[in-house]
Formats: structure tokens, C-alpha cells, sequence
């Protein structure tokens, strides 16, 4: 099955919003849709999150993620430093406020690949961005990615699973929906939605 968007954006095709917010359960294909898609369009600008959870293995500071402590995020916070912030599956994450803005102002596209949560807000604050929800084919295909990929406990996958049916249950309030069956078709609905090609 391609990737098939159900929803319609309530914005024509000539004016979309340069800023998209792409969403979805963990383990979903989030991460790997946006770097295929990068690949052939590195002027995709990705915003990097400020989070508290540890690194996986492979993943670099800066690269993947501000990898910061309690304290450093308490403060991000109290500044007005994050443009939205959540805790998710006990871990806070959060999106830093002036680089976003910045990139906006460049006029490139700007991706923010953030959870349900950190999506309202930016809903509620950022009225022309648009909301991207990416949906796996089944469930049992989530559960299969998810510990396939094998960088979380049982516990953590267990968590994460949780949260999912949370997100899966949201969907309606997305602009658009992919499902991704296939990563190549995916990335080029991403593509074509934020205008760039
Ligand atoms: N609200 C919010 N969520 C974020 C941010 N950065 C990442 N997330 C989300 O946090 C969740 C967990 O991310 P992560 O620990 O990297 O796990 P993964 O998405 O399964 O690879 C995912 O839904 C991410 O999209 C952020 O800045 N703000
Ligand atoms: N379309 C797809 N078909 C099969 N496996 C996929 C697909 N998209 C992603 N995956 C795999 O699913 C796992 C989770 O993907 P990842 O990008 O880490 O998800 P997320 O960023 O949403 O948490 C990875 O092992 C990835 O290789």
C-alpha cells in the first residue's frame, strides 16, 4: 500500500505553511522517513530537541539531540527558551524557540518531528503550521518495529506502547495522515506537502 493521505489541509496547495510538524506513535518510522527524505533535500531544515533522555548508542550530541540534564531543561523552561515542551514516556523534550524562528525567517522548510503534545501547542502558537500525522499499517506492525529496532527495554517498550494508542486515537486532529508502508513514498508525500518539490 502507498503512503495515502486521508486527511485534507484546510490550506490550498499555493499558500502551505513552510513550517510542518510531522507526529506519530514511537516506532513508527518517524526518524527514518526524515532522513531519507533529507538525503535528497538537505535544505529541509530539522529542528534538533532539547531532551533529558540518555543517548542511544550512535547518537551524537547536537546531532540528534541537546542531550541535557533536569536542571538545564528546568532552566530552558523558565527562560521561554522552547517554543513547546512535553514529557513523554518519562523523559521531557522540547524545542528550541529562536532557531526555529530563524530558519522560518530564512524562508527554508522547517521540520519539527516532535510528540502529540509538543503538536497542540505549536497548533495553538503557530497557527500556519501545518500538522502531519504518520500512522504505521497495523498495530501489530508498530509493536514489530518497535522492538525490532532494539534500543529500548521491554519496559520502555511497554511505556512507549502505551502512549501510542494515545496518539493513534488523536489522529483526527491532524491535517493530513501518512501511512507509512513504504519509506520512498512517504518521504515524497512529506516532500510535496511542505512545497518542496
Ligand atoms: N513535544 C516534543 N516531543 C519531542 C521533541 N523531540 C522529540 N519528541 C518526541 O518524543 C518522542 C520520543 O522520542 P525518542 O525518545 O527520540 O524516541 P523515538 O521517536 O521512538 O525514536 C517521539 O514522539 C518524538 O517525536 C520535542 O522537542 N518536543
Ligand atoms: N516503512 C517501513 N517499513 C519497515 N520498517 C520501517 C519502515 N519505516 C521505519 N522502519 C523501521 O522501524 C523502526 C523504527 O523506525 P524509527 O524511524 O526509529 O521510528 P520513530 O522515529 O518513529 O520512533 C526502525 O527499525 C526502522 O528501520
Amino acid at each position: 500500500m502507498a503512503a495515502t493521505p486521508r486527511g485534507t489541509s484546510p490550506v490550498p496547495p499555493d499558500v502551505r505553511p513552510r513550517l510542518t510538524v510531522l507526529s506519530g506513535p514511537s516506532g513508527v518510522g518517524k526518524s527514518t522517513v526524515v532522513a531519507h527524505m533529507r538525503k535528497a533535500h538537505p535544505e529541509v531544515w530539522l529542528s534538533v530537541s532539547a531532551t533529558t533522555r540518555k543517548p542511544r548508542p550512535g547518537e551524537q550530541d547536537g546531532v540528534h539531540y541537546f542531550f541535557v540534564t533536569d536542571d538545564e531543561m528546568d532552566k530552558l523552561i523558565a527562560n521561554g527558551e522552547l517554543l513547546e515542551w512535553a514529557e513523554f514516556a518519562g523523559n521531557r523534550y522540547g524545542t528550541p524557540r529562536a532557531a526555529v524562528l530563524e530558519h522560518l525567517e530564512s524562508g527554508l522548510p522547517v521540520l519539527l518531528e516532535i510528540d502529540l503534545q509538543g503538536a497542540r501547542q505549536v497548533r495553538e502558537s503557530m497557527t500556519e503550521a501545518q500538522l502531519v500525522f504518520l500512522a504505521p499499517p497495523s498495530w501489530e506492525e508498530l509493536v514489530r518495529r518497535l522492538t525490532g529496532r532494539g534500543t529500548e527495554s521491554p519496559e520502555v517498550v511497554e511505556r512507549r506502547l502505551e502512549a501510542a494508542k494515545i496518539e493513534l486515537a488523536a489522529e483526527p486532529e491532524f491535517d493530513t495522515t501518512l501511512v507509512n508502508t513504504s519509506v520512498e513514498d512517504v518521504a515524497r508525500e512529506l516532500l510535496a506537502l511542505m512545497n518542496v518539490v
